[in-house]
């Protein structure tokens, strides 16, 4: 298996030697989540509902860029940030996976990268908190040596900062460690951390075609990363 990807990716990129995986809009699909508690959210707060497609067109960034967002689209105030953040996280326990599918081909991606016996991190801006408890409802847990959540770092993708500090803590060197992601964030990250980067195309790039953002590769699902 690992001479098989070895040879098919390292003719023009690097070989690898340690993975680092998104997690919203990469392993699993979280719209649905996401939506669901915004919308509690806002009508604790006596707000308008929030539209599906702007909460898809602004997650990835963090849990505090997305409800300051949501408060500015629906002309609230940026002062309840404080009110809106601790209604949001008191949700996002509870519903935390409730309306979230694993993307097809996740698993099966998951199994071929660990039969590699190399390291492997979820590296999420998700508070980790969160993720980790995502990643446990959704069986995948047991996939990851490490997991890394937007509050475990003091900045969050697109800094490098995360990515480089992910890499230490799994002893990979950047320029050999993937980073596999669904955003033009996660891209950014990746290009300032020297990482190579494989982006899904099935994800939420901010209402953007994700061809448009450079990367060594694209792939339709996770188990196409070792095609
Ligand atoms: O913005 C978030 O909360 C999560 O985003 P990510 O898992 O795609 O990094
Ligand atoms: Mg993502």
């Amino acid at each position: 298996m690992r001479t098989l990807f070895l040879n098919s990716i390292s003719l023009h990129q690097p070989s690898p030697t340690a993975f680092m995986l998104d997690l919203d809009g990469t392993l699993v699909d979280t719209l649905g989540d996401f939506v669901a508690v915004l919308n509690r959210v806002m009508a604790d707060l006596s707000l308008p509902a929030v539209a599906r497609d702007f909460v898809e067109h602004t997650i990835g960034q963090g849990s505090e860029h997305l409800i300051r967002s949501v408060l500015a689209e629906a002309g609230a105030p940026q002062a309840l940030y404080g009110e809106a953040w601790a209604l949001y996280q008191r949700h996002y326990e509870v519903l935390n996976g409730e309306h979230a599918d694993v993307f097809p081909g996740v698993i099966e991606g998951l199994q071929a990268l660990r039969a590699l016996g190399l390291p492997m991190a979820c590296l999420t801006n998700k508070p980790a908190a969160f993720a980790r408890e995502l990643l446990k409802r959704k069986g995948l847990d047991g996939f990851f040596d490490r997991v890394f959540g937007g509050d475990d770092f003091e900045r969050k993708k697109p800094d490098p900062l995360p990515l480089l500090k992910t890499c230490e803590a799994l002893g990979s060197a950047p320029a050999t460690t993937w980073m596999v992601g669904d955003s033009s964030n996660d891209a950014r990250a990746a290009h300032a951390a020297g990482c190579p980067i494989a982006l899904v195309t099935y994800g939420y790039n901010h209402g953007r075609p994700i061809r448009e953002v450079p990367a060594e590769r694209y792939i339709d699902r996770l188990d196409q990363l070792l095609d």
